[in-house]
């Protein structure tokens, strides 16, 4: 305990003291339980190195650099990251956690070092063989700069629509990559506008016979060592953006550019010098689903990150609420601090339970990624074990990254406006977390179109003959909720009081029946569909959606994420009865909110709830909830909290001045005190001799 002293040492007293006194749990203690020791540690040891190098001292001028400016910033700090990383031998899970590490400080230096460090080599690694293994070392090293280009101008979420053409020709055993128009152009690669001299690049493979062979992946040379374009190559930047603007985004056209044969990525299939098209794949869809390799990393990735800027976006809230004072009570002197209001406590409590109940969900589902990877060197595991254990990655990480994507941009707008006009200001570093965490819902798989993957993959399995026998064998457990289905959903709600509702397994319950009830109503809404449309498979899918599928991919992912948590976290053997208690709350709120926020009508619809008293009982207790986490609050966000360096907001330092650091932010601001720059301007006009 005295090290992690060292890495959590005490606050300074101040005017949060009185908040933290109230809380009934150790704050470390949580900290070690919710992140683990060694988490601790390295993140730690990274913001202190941070803290400690000019290279990432925060400029108050960002906000009027130009955007060339920016990016040498940004990389410049991308660069460094790699020499103040601790060595962590083989711990990969530890290392894992750099990219929300660096992404609490700025999104735009952990995705330049993500895009640097591994997405690209990732990419190679995943397509390539042997031969190529040379460009990952490379980017490994820093030694080339990559970036990765799927998308198109027209095509993004459709891939197999993409348009850019690498033909081969036997005589130069050389491929001619070539874009036919602008919408078929390479877009929006990270690296891609100032930086990266080499690119993954997806394109349509075909053979001097004429014919496609579908998507393939190649490793493409695209600037000189002096970062020149190369002849044949075109390439733009995609100018300012929302958010991320230390990200370079570029656009890419080729126009018969010769890469040699080597470049394809030939791990799925390959071309014979000749130009007869070779794959290990019979079937098409197979291979495709292979050359988009192991896409669940990247979406698992993303959940931890969008965990990340939750515990950012509530720590500045929560800390400000308990400084903040508007109003009293009549007859009283004192004002009240914000955090004494209903209003406030619900604005920001159920947040605050989502960033715990996420942070640690999204933790187990990345070990539970890790053990898949490495179960590829176990020859003893059953090969069609191993492919429903990634099947079931896939489905829960499609609908696991759009639900944590949506509650960190919800929670970031609450905080906004539960920080009032101060929560605007740029010091507060609300806006531009909020800006940046929306790309979140973009890329790695659209949210919207994601979450179908999930409800496929449901239907499916409800429509399986040997639903039990998979639900059995599932690895992650993500299914339990299908035992005794049918018999489930003729369960109704039973608790007569809020005491007997706040019972983990009556809320659990309460979600096992609603999966269960939008699974069966979807399937049954698609083979309507489908028998209505002569077996049209794509309009029976596109028209049960709304209501049905995306609902279903929703409820499912929340009650899996709240079990988890549940059985894993708030059961675990040996956790002290102070943080049980409290973790056991955050459960409940989480549970309550979400079911009452977006699944009141389905519950009535379906006749599990009937008249007002299940409702009425929720939201009691949704109340009730609220108040007793008041007093833990402040040492809740204490225990998930940035340091203050990284968090960077004048808001939410750990030492509660609010009022000295918007002085200093305010007055620092360059030219805060002179007069406008076209002052004399302005002046001429003056007529008035008031
Ligand atoms: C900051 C940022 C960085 C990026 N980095 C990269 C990168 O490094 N490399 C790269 O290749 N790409 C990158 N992208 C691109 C990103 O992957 C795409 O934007 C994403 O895949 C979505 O594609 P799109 O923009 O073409 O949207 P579209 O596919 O055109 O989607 C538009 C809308 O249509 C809806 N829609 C589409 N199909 C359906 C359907 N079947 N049913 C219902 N609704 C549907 C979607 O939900 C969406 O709301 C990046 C994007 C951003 C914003």
């Amino acid at each position: 305990m005295a090290e992690i002293k060292e890495i959590l040492p005490d606050f300074p007293s101040g005017p949060l003291s009185n908040y933290r006194k109230q809380a009934s749990f150790d704050w470390r203690n949580m900290a070690v339980v919710i992140d683990t020791e060694e988490r601790l540690k390295f993140k730690h040891a990274i913001w202190k190195a941070m803290e400690e190098d000019p290279t990432f001292t925060h400029s108050v001028k960002d906000k009027d650099s130009s955007l060339d400016e920016i990016r040498n910033r940004t990389f410049e700090k991308a660069l460094k990251v790699r020499e103040i990383i601790p060595d962590t031998g083989f711990d990969f899970r530890t290392r894992a956690e750099t990219s929300s590490v660096l992404g609490q400080y700025d999104w735009s230096v952990s995705l330049r070092y993500a895009i640097l460090q591994s997405f690209f080599s990732n990419a190679i690694r995943g397509a390539g063989t042997k031969g190529h293994y040379k460009y990952v070392e490379a980017a490994e090293k820093q030694q080339i700069y990559g970036c990765v280009c799927m998308t198109e101008i027209g095509h993004g979420t459709n891939i197999r629509g993409l348009r850019t053409k690498a033909t081969y020709v036997p005589s130069t055993q050389k491929f001619i990559l070539n874009t036919p128009d602008f919408q078929a152009a390479k877009c929006w690669a990270g690296n891609l506008g100032k930086t990266a001299n080499f690119a993954y690049v997806m394109a349509q493979l075909y053979t001097p016979d004429g014919v496609c062979h579908g998507l393939h992946g190649f490793v493409v040379p695209i600037r000189d060592s002096q970062l020149n374009t190369l002849p044949g190559v075109i390439i733009g930047d995609m100018g300012p953006k929302a958010g991320l603007n230390g990200l370079d985004n570029g656009f890419m056209m080729f126009n018969n550019y010769e890469i040699p044969k080597e470049s394809l990525l030939n791990k799925n299939g390959d071309v014979t010098a000749e130009g007869t098209y070779v794959s290990p794949f019979k079937d098409p869809s197979k291979k495709f689903g292979a050359s988009l390799g192991n896409l669940s990393g990247a979406r698992v990735a993303i959940t931890s990150l969008c965990s990340a800027s939750l515990c950012n976006a509530v720590t500045i809230a929560i800390r400000y609420s308990a400084i903040r004072k508007q109003f009293g009570n009549p007859g009283s002197n004192e004002e009240m601090p914000i955090i004494e209001y209903q209003l406030q406590q619900w604005r920001l409590f159920p947040h605050l339970s989502a960033a715990y109940v996420l942070k640690y969900f999204s933790s187990v589902l990345f070990d539970n990624l890790m053990s898949f990877a490495l179960s590829q060197f176990d020859s003893d595991m059953n090969q069609e074990v191993r492919a429903a254990w990634g099947m079931e990655i896939h489905a829960v990480s499609s609908s696991a990254k759009p639900l944590a994507g949506w509650l960190a941009q919800t929670a970031i707008q609450d905080v906004r406006e539960a920080c009032g006009g101060h929560g605007y200001l740029q010091c507060a570093g609300i806006s531009r977390l909020r800006d940046d965490n929306d790309a979140f819902l973009t890329f790695e798989g659209e949210n919207n179109v994601l979450m179908q993957q999930t409800s496929n993959w449901l239907i499916n399995l409800w429509n399986d003959s040997k639903r039990e026998v998979i639900i059995q064998k599932s690895k992650l457990g993500s299914l339990t909720f299908l035992l005794k289905a049918e018999q489930r959903l003729n369960n109704t709600f039973q608790p007569g009081t809020v005491e007997a509702l706040l019972k983990p397994k009556v809320i659990l319950g309460i979600y096992k029946w609603l999966v269960c009830y939008l699974l069966r109503l979807t399937a049954e809404k698609y083979q309507t569909l489908l028998a209505a449309s002569d077996q049209d498979n794509f309009l029976a899918k596109n028209e049960s959606q709304v209501f049905f599928a995306r609902t279903l991919s929703l409820a499912y992912i929340e009650h899996f994420m709240l079990e988890t948590f549940h059985n894993q976290l708030c059961q675990r053997p040996g956790l002290p009865e102070d943080i049980k208690n409290v973790l056991n709350k955050l459960f409940l709120l989480y549970g309550l909110w979400s079911l009452e926020k977006q699944h009141l009508g389905t519950l009535y619809e379906g006749g599990y709830f009937k008249g007002p008293k299940p409702s009425k009982l929720i939201r009691n207790a949704i109340l009730g909830l609220c108040e007793d986490l008041k007093p833990e609050a402040v040492a809740l966000v204490d225990s998930i909290a940035p340091t203050d360096f990284v968090l960077n907001s004048v808001l939410g330092a750990s030492d509660g001045q609010v009022y000295k650091r918007l002085e200093q932010a305010m007055s620092q601001y360059p030219d805060s005190f002179a007069k406008s720059s076209n002052w004399s301007e302005f002046a001429s006009r003056l007529k008035s001799k008031l």
